[in-house]
């Protein structure tokens, strides 16, 4: 059976795939000093609690905070014993092309988005995801990604406004009942709602316009729904899609690896 960890700057993801489907998924905060025992003693127990029984012979993982693969790959060797696949590194293979300036190394979990997107939808859209920061990936014709936005995340900016003004609380987003606030937290809740759905609608008409074809958006992450509900923004969600295109990127490797 195979482990994907999908492992982004808030939250780590891990999820078992029997090779059918995914039989069991669990978040922690992302912490890069944890380490491979903490891992195996946190995970085994809550594979237990659930009654699921999983013989692990594969591990991939996706990480945008590069210090935590160490801790993850022994994780892997050690309790697996198995030598992971890590979305981005030179030995991991892509179904799709990777088409930017040279030397940058596109966020993994983008170029997962991208392949999930693309096996679901096809060609031609525009994956939008609510993480700690709101990231748009651009999938061409043929799949392959081609660039994208990056803009400060919805809790991001709520923190921000916090952090940076003394008299601003701490915020939970919430849709607000008008954009007019009468209240501290109603005007900084509509501030940061109605500017991101203004936000969402913007990049992706102009993404839209500079690709010159047709494209579906499909959303991904937790506050995509949110957004959803009040302006028709998005084509699609989709809740699942970094597991997806991990594991995706696993059977490919699989049957085109060394
Ligand atoms: N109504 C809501 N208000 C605040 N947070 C929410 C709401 N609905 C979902 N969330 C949060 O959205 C997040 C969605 O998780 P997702 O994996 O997309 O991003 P993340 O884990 O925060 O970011 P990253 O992947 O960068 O670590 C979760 O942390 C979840 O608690
Ligand atoms: C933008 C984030 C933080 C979103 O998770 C991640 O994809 C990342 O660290 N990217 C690296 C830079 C890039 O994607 O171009
Ligand atoms: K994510």
């Amino acid at each position: 059976m195979l482990l994907a960890v999908d492992c982004g700057n808030t939250n780590t993801v891990f999820s078992i795939w029997d090779g059918e489907r995914f039989i069991g998924t669990w978040r922690t905060a992302t912490e890069w000093q944890r380490t491979a025992d903490q891992y195996y003693v946190w995970l085994s127990t809550l594979m237990r609690l659930q009654g699921i029984e999983a013989d692990i012979t594969d591990v991939i993982i996706s990480s945008t905070v590069p210090r935590v693969v160490f801790n993850l790959r022994v994780l892997s060797d050690r309790y697996f014993n198995t030598r992971p696949l890590v979305v981005g590194k030179p030995d991991c293979l892509l179904p799709v092309d990777v088409r930017v300036d040279e030397g940058t190394a596109v966020g993994p979990d983008r170029l997962v988005n991208t392949v999930a997107g693309f096996d679901h939808y096809g060609g031609n859209l525009i994956m939008v995801d609510f993480g700690t920061a709101t990231t748009f990936d651009v999938v061409a014709d043929d799949g392959a990604y081609i660039g994208g936005v990056i803009a400060p995340g919805v809790n991001l900016s709520l923190e921000a406004l916090h952090q940076a003004a003394a008299a601003l609380p701490h915020v939970d987003i919430s849709k607000p009942q008008a954009v007019i606030g009468t209240n501290t937290v109603a005007c900084m809740q509509s501030g940061v709602f109605w500017g991101y759905v203004g936000l969402v609608r913007e990049i992706c008409t102009r993404i839209k316009a500079e690709h010159g074809v047709p494209m579906k958006i499909i959303s991904t992450g937790g506050l995509a729904p949110l957004f959803q509900q009040s302006a028709q923004l998005f084509d699609a969600f989709e809740d699942d899609l970094t597991m997806h295109g991990l594991q995706i990127i696993h059977k490919y490797n699989k049957e085109n690896g060394l």
